[in-house]
């Protein structure tokens, strides 16, 4: 998701899918400003998983103070999927909610297949959540630097003197940056 030349990077943590290698999901904990942490309700191990995410995630942006903005935990949203199988639950609203609380994190029960709405919900609140984590410490700065990084870009024609068409500069690109 990009926004006033700002890149934001969301990562999907599907606790499903833990057979994933160990080294990969770092790769995506390192790379992401932003967590949803998915679990099935129709899946007990896939909720027991949403515990050990969590700590990795902290662990290697604060431990390992690979944060790129600010010395907090990046903002995590819990999500448990698939609420319409309510004949094949296996984890109850309460279980969700009370581990939520337990980690301070805010917490969604949707279901993907019935509602995109829902599911919209969840990115916006996190969203919202990352720009505001990035507004109040250093995301200003970041911009700033991309800024500059930009300002050494030079200017790009892609036609050539005396010829007709749009052109593309990155100087324009730039006016979009905030200050
Ligand atoms: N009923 C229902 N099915 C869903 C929902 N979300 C995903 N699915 C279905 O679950 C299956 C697996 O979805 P994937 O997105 O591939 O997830 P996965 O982690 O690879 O697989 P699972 O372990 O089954 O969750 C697919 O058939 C989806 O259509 C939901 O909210 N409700």
């Amino acid at each position: 998701m990009s926004i006033g030349g700002d890149v934001v990077h969301f990562e999907i943590l599907d606790t499903a899918g833990q057979e994933e290698d160990a080294l990969l999901i770092e790769e995506k904990i390192k790379w992401g400003d932003g967590f949803v942490i998915v679990y099935s309700v129709t899946d007990r191990c896939s909720f027991d998983e949403v515990m050990r995410l969590c700590f990795l995630i902290n662990h290697i942006h604060v431990s390992s103070g690979t944060r790129k903005c600010s010395s907090d935990p990046p903002p995590i949203v819990i999500v448990a999927n698939k609420k319409d199988l309510e004949f094949d639950r296996m984890v109850s609203t309460e279980d969700g909610e009370g581990l939520s609380r337990g980690l301070k994190l805010p917490f969604y029960e949707i279901s993907v297949l019935d509602s995109w709405e829902e599911t919209a919900g969840v990115f916006s609140a996190l969203y919202g959540e990352v720009m505001q984590q990035l507004d109040s410490s250093a995301g200003s700065f970041r911009r700033r630097a991309v800024s500059k990084l930009m300002e050494k870009i030079p200017r790009i024609n892609s036609h050539p003197p005396g010829t007709t068409g749009r052109s593309f500069s990155f100087s324009s690109f730039r006016d979009f940056l905030p200050d």
